[in-house]
């Protein structure tokens, strides 16, 4: 058991719905589609009385054959035969063609609004959330919802074909038709029994096949490393047992929803059983024709038909509750980021006030505890430290990504729970390592934040950042495609790039991981020539990493377990020979133009 269930537990935001909620929900989706709708369940209607209308017409024909009239009345029955088959299709048709279109606008529309809601979500959604579950949920999740409708549509048809069909027993002999209606509550307790089962193993069917798609995803993502550390069977080994797990949570699916078959057809065995006993002896004994005991037998067939799918019916419906809560619970998920006010955020200058901020990732291991920090508007700002000190948290929370728990953080003096998110983020250029592009031109990448700047506007950005020789060295200039995700450029042209995007968006402040990667010399005093022309005259955060953009800031702050250690420019930290020179030494040591190996260390003197 430990196995199958491993890693099958619900997201953080997953919750269950009742059953009046989810099908209220459900309800508002179908809701502009009742025009359709209603023709639909018309076409129902008329294909359902059609259908009915074979055996009926067959029993006449028995009795007609009986009492040896067949003669005169067999062509009437021949053509209402094939009329009633006829109209039957032509009904059918019209209500295939419109069902489909009213499910296919409904998964329109829910693909949407997950869609939306996924851009939507803070940036803590994706750290947990692996992208591949994010992905079933928008795509097999809501193709799931949809067989819910196309089912519910034929649930109704053969709801109907049951009325009517009941009818037309009631009409020949009561007492018959009482005797086949005594089964139905049987089935239907057995069913509603069979629904609990279903969803609960329907429920872990869809979680395993999106933890598969998780790790496909993640594969597909670091195959280049994997292939280049030679850990395929690493990937392999990992991937079997989740897919494995999909295997075997899928066959106990199976194994519930196949359970509920051969009981019902035994069930339904015996009922025909004592209708065929009992409907002969009642010929046999007191007068009833053979049409009406015909029509008996074809009616428990049909009778049965619709009675069972309903049973079988239920298993995917119940996938496809399950689904539309899946997706619901998406959409519904309550963002972590809570804004008290929308006010425009208007023209930043730039002041960035930490006033005992209290931030953990998960609330009881706090990564800063009662953080104070002041950057004046138009500072630069370097941030440095050993790994996970806290630099890259520190721009999470500037950015908004992400909600502290304690504390306020100001922005021109404006508590930044107060502003506009969206007018906020405008004014705030955030750089990461490796800045991602995406499929199309370099100008439509620089182009980015602003899709209306001019062809000039992305040229002048683009001539502004390194002095604008970078272009030359693209093959097709500014119109070069950059491949997906930019694997056509260079990791400095990459930069240039994300750099010249800055200039268009033009913030108040910028928020900027330096890459680590090391890129040629040329380039290097590209970017930061780029650098220096981006960061002028706003306020700017850097994940430094390297030794030109410490030396040039106004002020370095030296990060400890999210502590501030030390602070104060280049020159003036070196000489007090403390934390920040433990750093220098290890860090930035080696990038001065005069490293020897084993040489240039700063003597360090406290901490
Ligand atoms: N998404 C996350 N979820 C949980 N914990 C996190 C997350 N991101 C960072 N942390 C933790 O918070 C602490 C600070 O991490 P942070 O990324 O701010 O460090 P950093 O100084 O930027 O390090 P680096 O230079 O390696 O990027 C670390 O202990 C890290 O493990």
């Amino acid at each position: 058991m430990g196995f199958i269930m491993d890693g099958l537990d619900a997201e953080d935001y997953d919750r269950t719905y009742n059953d009046r909620d989810l099908l209220r929900r459900i309800v508002t989706y179908f809701r502009p589609k009742a025009g359709a709708m209603f023709l639909v369940a018309g076409m129902i209607v008329a294909a359902s009385m059609s259908h009915a209308a074979t055996p009926l017409l067959v029993s006449y024909v028995v009795d007609a054959v009986a009492d040896g009239t067949i003669g005169q009345v067999g062509w009437m029955f021949v053509v209402g035969v094939l009329l009633a088959g006829g109209l039957g299709w032509v009904f059918n048709f019209v209500r295939q063609w419109f069902s489909s279109r009213v499910t296919g606008d409904v998964v329109l529309r829910l693909r949407e609004d997950a869609f939306d809601a996924v851009l939507e979500r803070d940036m803590s959604f994706y750290d947990e959330t692996p992208s591949g579950r994010i992905v079933s949920r928008v795509t097999s999740d809501t193709d799931d919802f949809a067989t819910v409708s196309t089912l519910t549509m034929d649930l109704i048809s053969q709801v109907l074909m049951v009325l009517f069909v009941t009818v037309l027993l009631f009409a020949r002999s009561v007492e018959l038709a009482l005797l086949t209606l005594l089964v139905v509550p049987i089935v239907v307790g057995l069913a509603l029994l069979f629904r609990r089962l279903a969803r609960a193993s329907t429920r872990r069917a869809q979680r395993s096949l999106s933890r598969v798609n998780a790790n496909l995803q993640e594969t597909m993502g670091g195959i280049a490393v994997a292939k280049n550390f030679r850990q395929e069977q690493q990937v392999y080994d990992e991937f079997r047992p989740i897919n494995q797990q999909s295997y075997q949570v899928t066959l106990r699916q199976g194994f519930v929803f196949s359970g509920i078959f051969p009981v019902l057809f035994f069930v339904a065995g015996l009922a025909t059983v004592a209708l065929v006993y009992l409907g002969g002896s009642a010929v046999l004994t007191r007068g009833l024709s053979a049409g009406d005991w015909y029509l008996f037998l074809q009616g428990v067939a049909l009778f049965w038909m619709p009675l069972t799918s309903i049973a079988a019916f239920w298993s995917q419906f119940q996938q496809g509750l399950s689904a539309s809560e899946r997706v619901f619970a998406l959409i519904d998920a309550p963002p972590r980021v809570v804004q008290s006010d929308a006010q425009p955020a208007g023209e930043l200058a730039g002041r960035i006030e930490f006033e005992g901020v209290t931030f953990g990732y998960d609330a009881a291991h706090p990564v800063l505890r009662d953080f104070d920090l002041r950057i004046e508007a138009g500072e630069s700002v370097a941030l440095v430290g050993h790994t996970g000190a806290g630099k890259s948290t520190l721009s999470k929370l500037i950015t908004r990504f992400y909600e502290f728990q304690e504390g306020r953080l100001l922005i021109d003096g404006r508590d930044i729970r107060t502003l506009d998110l969206a007018s906020y983020r405008r004014q705030i250029g955030a750089v990461p390592q490796a800045p991602f592009l995406f499929s199309g031109t370099v100008a439509d990448n620089i182009r980015y934040p602003r899709p209306e700047a001019t062809d000039d506007e992305v040229l002048t950005a683009a001539s502004a950042v390194g002095g604008g020789d970078w272009i030359e060295a693209l093959p097709n200039g500014l119109a070069t495609d950059v491949g997906e995700h930019g694997r056509a450029l260079s990791m400095g042209q990459r930069q240039l790039v994300a750099l010249a995007r800055l200039l268009i968006q033009d913030p108040a402040i910028v928020v900027l991981d330096e890459a680590t990667a090391s890129v040629d010399p040329l380039t290097e005093a590209q970017i930061q020539e780029g650098l220096d022309v981006v960061l002028a005259g706003r306020t700017s955060i850097v994940i430094a990493h390297r030794l030109s953009t410490i030396e040039h800031v106004d002020r370095i702050i030296v990060l400890d377990h999210g502590q501030i250690v030390e602070e104060g420019d280049h020159a003036t930290l070196l000489a007090r020979g403390g934390r920040y020179c433990q750093v220098y030494n290890t860090y930035f040591r080696h990038q001065s133009p005069n490293y020897r190996a084993g040489a240039g260390f700063v003597p360090v003197s406290s901490g």
